[in-house]
């Protein structure tokens, strides 16, 4: 089932934000050239959101065509609309401001003020990315997935020894007692998340080489769960070089 996975390092997190933001862009542009959609899913956290203010920054930004790019998350902290803490707030600030996108264009998660539950804002998410599902599958095949991993290893909203990594009889699912703040979350699950063609893993600093190297070394999703995310076609982890000091030398594409 799944495609090729390698590991890119960078020397450090400028040049990996560089590169993926840069690398971003191209695939878009192929994408657009091949089909009428092209469907992306975002990441919170550091690296992800510094990957999203890269691609505002570039000059080649403004040469897409973006009307015909749809704007997903694969998590989301459980906070009202507006609030910092937000991914899709984040990735707004960062980027989707200046693309122009309409409203149909984006599929964020409901937000704490909205008046459902956690429970019944899952259900809308899963009901959202049916509208876009296939004859095969409740939810779209995504053409890039990006994904931050936590020190703990921690995809997503997916936490270790929690039993969301598990799940694959929903395409989302609420988090209660996240062992990350906020504790309220909600997450695309692994089924959908492997449905994507490509899923790009962006990392950077000391305190995510534990979980990298493990993941990367053979453990269990359960133990760290970017253990458990493969793309169909491709699965890439883009890394700094401290982030890198434990992965298998033999999975390393060094890219100085
Ligand atoms: O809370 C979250 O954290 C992870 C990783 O964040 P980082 O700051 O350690 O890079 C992120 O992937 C996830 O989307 C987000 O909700």
């Amino acid at each position: 089932m799944t495609g090729d996975r390698r590991v890119l390092v960078f020397a450090d997190r400028p040049a990996l934000v560089e590169s993926v933001a840069s690398r971003f862009l191209s695939k878009v542009q192929d994408l657009l050239a091949e089909r009428e959609l092209v469907h992306v899913a975002l990441t919170g956290g550091t690296v992800g959101i510094a990957v999203l203010a890269a691609v505002a920054a570039s000059p080649v930004r403004t040469s897409l065509d973006w009307s015909r790019v749809h704007f997903w998350w694969g998590d989301e902290r459980w906070v009202p609309a507006g609030d910092a803490e937000r991914n899709d707030v984040q990735a707004f600030e960062a980027l989707l401001a200046k693309l122009g996108l309409e409203a149909d264009q984006l599929h964020p998660f409901a937000t704490s003020d909205e008046g459902l539950t956690l429970e019944e804002a899952a259900d809308s998410a899963a009901e959202e990315l049916a509208r876009f599902g296939t004859d095969s599958q409740p939810f779209p095949t995504f053409d890039l997935v990006f994904l931050g991993v936590g020190p703990d290893g921690h995809v997503a909203s997916l936490f270790p020894h929690r039993s969301g990594i598990q799940v694959t009889d929903r395409t989302v699912i609420p988090v209660r007692n996240s062992p990350k703040p906020p504790p309220e979350r909600l997450s695309l699950t692994r089924p959908v998340l492997n449905g994507a063609d490509r899923i790009w893993l962006v990392l950077a600093g000391a305190d995510k080489a534990s979980a990298l190297g493990l993941a990367l070394a053979g453990a269990s999703r359960d133990e760290v769960p970017v253990a458990g995310v493969k793309g169909r076609l491709r699965t890439v982890y883009f890394v700094d070089a401290e982030a890198a000091v434990e992965v298998p030398a033999e999975l390393i594409a060094s890219e100085y």
